[in-house]
């Protein structure tokens, strides 16, 4: 059995957020980050959920998503850590990476 993951807490994960500047960071549940990607059609949004999903198996580590038409919403949290841990920002970064990629809109830049 192992161990549950550490959970990120206080400055190192500011640290850690600050490196994933699209994902919106809330305290429910103990902690979870929120981002939407916005694709070209309802295929490309699928694609995108299709591959990440073979991550996430990979990774042992599951999103909470939502899709309609070319939209994605992702929550990521580690339910075992109750909370963030690495690797929330792992899957963050590697779906950031891969929506880009798969030709994901930039975010409309928050002021
Ligand atoms: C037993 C198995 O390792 C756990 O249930 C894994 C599976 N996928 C998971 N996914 C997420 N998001 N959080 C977890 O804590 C988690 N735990």
């Amino acid at each position: 059995m192992s161990a549950a993951p550490a959970r990120l807490d206080g400055e190192a994960l500011t640290a850690q957020l600050q490196a994933l500047p699209h994902w919106r960071h809330a305290p429910d549940r103990g902690g979870l980050i929120v981002r939407e990607f916005v694709f070209a059609d309802f295929v490309a949004a699928f694609g995108f959920m299709a591959q990440a999903a073979l991550h996430a198996e990979r990774m042992n580590h599951h999103p909470e998503w939502f899709n309609v038409y070319n939209r994605v919403q992702v929550t990521l949290t580690t339910h075992d850590a109750n909370g963030l841990s690495a690797k929330d920002i792992e899957m963050a970064g590697l779906m950031d990476r891969l929506a880009t990629a798969l030709g994901a809109r930039a975010p409309a830049s928050s002021t």
